[in-house]
């Protein structure tokens, strides 16, 4: 990698420019606090100032994907009775030990029992009680004989091979005993935790909310998906991701549309959902034009807004949409209007909070090695987040590669459709080389 000749820690200076070309590092913004700061240290803020929703009991149906508040504790013991493995007779063992496919051993059938029956019949020397899978296995009888070792009778029934001790007998707890801990707090919950809390007597779980996330877009020039454009007038792509990737990690999008860079209109839109929300993202508006409506709106209520030294996605604003009557404010989290730049916020600050807001601690995706086919520029003083498509070789590492000819301009949303990785370049390089090793994040 080509790195930048060192003049110290990252200036403010003009550093780099944006790929599309209008992008000046670190002055002019009027934001609070320091002039710029990383990735990580805005990253760290956030989730510093987000929490865990409190938990909530729900039925086990309504659990999957959800992150568990307290350890789930087996109320009975699994399997809870002695039960057979096999369709097929249950018996002495002792009555069938002499028997062979020459020479079998026949047996009175004096009970049926499938699965369900409550009946323990006695067994007298001689007797079997045909049985299905799952049924309770009778306290006289030992082992289980398959059917296929069997002729199948149901008066009595020729037993054509010695059964071992115990054959084919699941016994009472020997899954799990009765308070015995099943899934740890902590734990996310997947399918098969839901069966093992069910199976274990529980029918609802104590588990952290998904949170509500209010998506409004923002921008005069906006219009619905499918509807005609008049000349300056695009789709709203950016609402239509966000939402999908409040899902995608677990949140439920509502979707609160978009406004014009009108304040009013803003604030009356926050105003309004803020009680029904855990959170908002809004994009646009966060930047130094002079119809910078979020900006105009929330820096006054304490919102910060400064640059992070990252492309796409340096404009950022993160802070509270103020509560009301001393409740506690709604996370707000400002991106940039730029399509890719909102993708990329949402991955690096949006989604790792919106974890945290589930109980989640692994709140980043797992970075693998890349080796880059081809060069790309990266700008200095800002690390940057290149959309790529990554190919997987045998031995485990990708082979990246940028996913638009018009490399990490922010505006390329069509071109991001085809990305399937996205490279990290720290700050300091300026320039990825073929062959060059990068970090790379596999991405929905
Ligand atoms: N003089 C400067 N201009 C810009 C700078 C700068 O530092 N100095 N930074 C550039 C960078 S980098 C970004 S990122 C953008 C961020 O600007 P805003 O957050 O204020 O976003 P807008 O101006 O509202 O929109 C930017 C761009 O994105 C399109 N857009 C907006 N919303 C949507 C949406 N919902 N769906 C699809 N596309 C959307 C919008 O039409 C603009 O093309 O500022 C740069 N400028
Ligand atoms: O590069 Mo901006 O920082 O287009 O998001």
């Amino acid at each position: 990698m080509t790195q930048r000749d060192g003049h110290g820690e990252h200036g403010h200076g003009p550093g780099g420019e944006s790929h599309d070309g209008h992008g000046h590092d670190g002055h002019g913004h009027g934001q609070h606090g320091p002039a710029t700061i990383s990735v990580a240290e805005h990253r760290a803020r956030i989730l510093a100032a987000v929490s865990s929703l409190p938990a909530r009991t729900v039925p086990l149906a309504l659990a999957q994907g959800r992150v568990l508040a307290a350890d789930v504790v087996a109320r009975v013991d699994v399997p809870g009775f002695e039960n057979s493995a096999m369709d097929g007779y249950a018996l002495r063992q002792a009555d069938a030990a002499a028997a062979t496919p020459d020479a079998p051993v026949t047996l009175q059938v004096v009970a049926d029992l499938p699965a369900g029956s409550a009946e323990d019949p006695p067994l007298a020397v001689g007797d079997a009680a045909r049985i299905m899978t799952g049924a309770p296995v009778p306290h006289d009888a030992d082992c289980i004989v398959p059917v296929e070792d069997t002729d199948g009778g149901t008066v009595t029934v020729l037993i054509r091979r010695a059964p071992e001790p115990a054959a084919h007998i699941r016994h009472a707890g020997s899954d799990v005993r009765a308070g015995e801990t099943v899934l740890p707090a902590g734990r996310m919950l997947g399918a098969r935790d839901l069966a093992a809390a069910s199976a274990v007597g529980v029918r609802e779980l104590l588990v952290h909310p998904a949170p509500r996330v209010g998506v409004l877009s923002t921008g005069t020039e906006l219009r619905p998906a499918g509807e005609p454009l008049a000349r300056g007038q695009i789709h709203d792509s950016n609402s239509i991701l966000l939402a999908a990737a409040v899902a995608e990690c677990g949140g439920i999008p509502v979707q609160l549309g978009s406004v014009p860079d009108d304040e009013d209109a803003l604030r009356a839109t926050l105003e309004k959902h803020a009680g029904s929300v855990d959170a908002f993202v809004t994009s646009g508006g966060v930047s130094v034009g002079a119809y910078d409506v979020v900006k105009a709106v929330l820096a006054p209520l304490g919102v910060w807004f400064g640059p992070v030294r990252m492309q796409p996605g340096k404009p950022q604003g993160f802070g509270d949409w103020p509560g009301r009557d001393r409740n506690a404010g709604t996370p707000i989290f400002a991106l940039p209007g730029n399509p890719v730049s909102v993708f990329i916020s949402f991955e690096e600050f949006v989604r790792p909070a919106l974890l945290a807001m589930q109980g989640r601690t692994d709140v980043q995706r797992e970075v693998v090695r890349g080796v880059a086919s081809e060069q790309w520029r990266s700008p200095a003083g800002r690390a940057q987040y290149m959309p790529v498509v990554a190919e997987r070789h045998s031995d485990g590492t990708f082979a990246v590669r940028p996913a638009s000819g018009g490399g990490s301009g922010s505006y390329l949303v069509a071109s991001l459709a085809g990305a399937n990785a996205v490279a990290a370049v720290p700050e300091d390089v300026t320039m990825v080389q073929a062959g060059d090793l990068v970090d790379v994040t596999l991405v929905p």
